[in-house]
């Protein structure tokens, strides 16, 4: 199901969370990001059109300068956020260059969304990249809109941009393979989701546990997001992007991970 899912995508939104980026002392993972480009080199010589939307600016923020890492200011989360949004570009730019690849940088908030002007703009740049074969690089606007920090919403922002954008495909990073009845990370047992056709049933049936480490959002904010891309008739994974090569092996069928089906209740 996922690997035809896959193949049958030309335009896939692909969302890294901050722990699926960072090494266990915080820092930007170089390996996983050099990993990530390979797997995005092959996947556009597969013909795919690919938009990411990243985390990981605070975290590169706290490595970048090595304190202010207990501060729960919100002030001290955005300048974090400035510093190490410069950081996080330049390690993507790094290792795309390596396969001849280009990024653009694209900041948002979710008010963008809301305003027919704005999303006129962010449609018309989104596209340009696109078709000149940049790789648009999203994420929130930390200095402008704090909401988002408190509430992770990058998953709910790569949903919105899976909208705008028409994509076929939603494709969610994270450091688990996929949704499960309880925190796979507190419960040995927790099972794997593979599919889900029923959200509100979902809900209902499993425990959503705390968020770890630099994530901000959970569990929640990722139900949230497939719940906003099924609802336009995309469907969405949710796979654990810190595992090697990934997205080839989910193509393969060799992985597994949870989908949720756009033809959900
Ligand atoms: N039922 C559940 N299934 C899967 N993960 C869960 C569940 N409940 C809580 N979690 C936690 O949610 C985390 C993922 O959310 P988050 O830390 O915000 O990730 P990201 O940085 O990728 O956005 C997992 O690492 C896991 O510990
Ligand atoms: N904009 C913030 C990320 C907030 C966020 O959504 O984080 P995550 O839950 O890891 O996707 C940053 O770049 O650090």
């Amino acid at each position: 199901m996922i690997a035809e899912l896959i193949k049958d995508s030309k335009k896939i939104v692909i969302k890294i969370g901050s722990n699926t980026l960072a090494n266990e002392d915080g820092t930007i993972c170089r390996d996983f990001l050099q990993n990530l480009s390979k797997q995005i080199q092959f996947l556009i010589e597969e013909g795919k059109q690919i938009v990411i939307v990243s985390s990981g600016a605070r975290i590169a923020g706290v490595s970048t300068l090595g304190k202010w890492m207990r501060k729960e200011d919100m002030h001290y989360k955005q300048a974090l956020c400035a510093i190490g949004q410069v950081e996080l570009m330049d390690a993507y730019r790094r290792v795309f260059a390596v396969h001849d690849l280009h990024i653009g940088q694209m900041l948002l908030t979710r008010e963008d969304f809301s305003d027919t002007n704005r999303t006129l703009n962010i449609r018309n740049t989104l596209f340009t990249l696109v078709d000149e074969s940049v790789i648009p690089i999203i994420n929130e606007n930390d200095t402008v809109s704090v909401e988002e920090i408190r509430i992770g919403d990058n998953d709910t922002l790569a949903a919105l941009t899976a909208n705008l954008w028409n994509a076929d495909l939603l494709i969610l990073c994270s450091d688990i393979d996929g949704i499960y009845d309880k925190n796979p990370k507190v419960h040995k047992d927790a099972k794997l989701i593979e599919e889900v056709t029923n959200i509100k049933q979902l809900i209902k049936t499993i425990e959503i546990g705390e968020v770890n480490d630099f994530g901000t959002g959970g569990i929640a904010t990722k139900i949230g997001a497939a719940k906003t891309v099924n609802d336009y008739g995309i469907p969405m994974i949710l796979a654990n992007g810190k595992k090697e090569d990934i997205l080839l092996k989910l193509l393969e069928g060799t992985e597994k991970a949870t989908v949720f089906l756009a033809n959900n209740e």
